[in-house]
């Protein structure tokens, strides 16, 4: 890892959960996929969902991102109950789903991606007509996100030329033009390699600093490097929460990660 992880565990904002959910349930007809599922996600850390093969996990996320109604529960962003609230709306509140904007546009400049992510979300966060803002005028931010994400001496280049772990760090970018008061990514580092996981890693540590962040995520090695707390699900329900050393040497995980094939990871 680039990043030390003692360099990145800051406490500041620790006692501040962003988002919460209560009694978090969802039935999918007879099937109960998550039972009375308690989180909270806090400013400046990293809270890592993570559970064996049919857990819960991208369930949880989608309830918590307003794709799924919850069966039952109660979900709170910012001191409002957004438990009934639709998706746009609560993006606008600022919970900001991965790869929200996502979609780059491959003949295009990094930049000019960047630009039309910022153009989109001044589009989201206002609520009348007004006219759209110039490329040309969103370009300084622009640049300042793309720096964000480690990819500022890029900006004249073609997404479609990027590697894949460098167009999800501009998708990243993209993600951070709707200024997130809470980040939920799921798996950001699926599918990379493994040079590209560590920068990714390094980069979700980073962004986390400003908001609060949520990823359900597979490598635990990573869990472990950048995670400050982890829920670790199993059949729908929260089977321990903690801190990696505190999780990882509860017998109850161990045993969940034992004969699935999240425990090689
Ligand atoms: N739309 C659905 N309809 C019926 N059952 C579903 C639906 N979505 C998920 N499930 C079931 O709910 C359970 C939890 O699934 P979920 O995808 O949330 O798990 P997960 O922890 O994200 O798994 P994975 O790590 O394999 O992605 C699984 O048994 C799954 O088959």
């Amino acid at each position: 890892m680039t990043t030390h992880p003692a360099a990145v565990r800051s406490d500041a904002g620790a006692s501040r959960a962003v988002l919460s959910a209560r009694g978090l349930t969802k039935r999918f007809g007879p099937f109960l996929a998550v039972n009375n599922v308690d989180i909270d996600i806090h400013h400046g850390r990293v809270h890592a969902l993570i559970g064996p093969n049919g857990a819960g996990k991208s369930t949880v996320f989608n309830l918590l991102t307003k794709f799924y109604t919850p069966t039952a529960g109660r979900i709170v962003l910012d001191e409002t109950d957004i438990t009934a609230m639709d998706p746009a709306r609560v993006a606008r509140m600022g919970m900001v789903r991965s790869f929200q904007i996502s979609a780059t546009f491959g003949d295009m400049s990094l930049l000019d991606n960047v630009c039309i992510a910022l153009q989109r979300a001044n589009n989201l966060a206002v609520q009348f007509w007004r006219p759209l803002s110039s490329l040309d005028r969103l370009r300084p931010r622009a640049m300042e996100l793309l720096d964000r994400v480690g990819l500022a001496d890029m900006s004249q280049r073609r997404a479609a030329d990027l590697s894949y772990g460098r167009k999800r760090a501009l998708e990243i970018a993209t993600t951070l033009a709707l200024e997130p008061r809470v980040l939920l990514l799921d798996e950001p580092l699926a599918g990379m390699g493994h040079e590209d996981v560590e920068n990714m890693a390094s980069l979700i540590s980073t962004v986390a600093r400003d908001c609060a962040l949520l990823m359900v995520e597979h490598n635990l090695k990573v869990v472990a490097d950048i995670g400050h707390e982890i829920t670790v699900l199993q059949r729908g329900e929260v089977l321990a929460r903690g801190d990696y050393a505190t999780v990882s040497t509860d017998p109850r995980v161990r045993e969940a990660y034992m004969g699935s094939e999240d425990g090689g990871h």
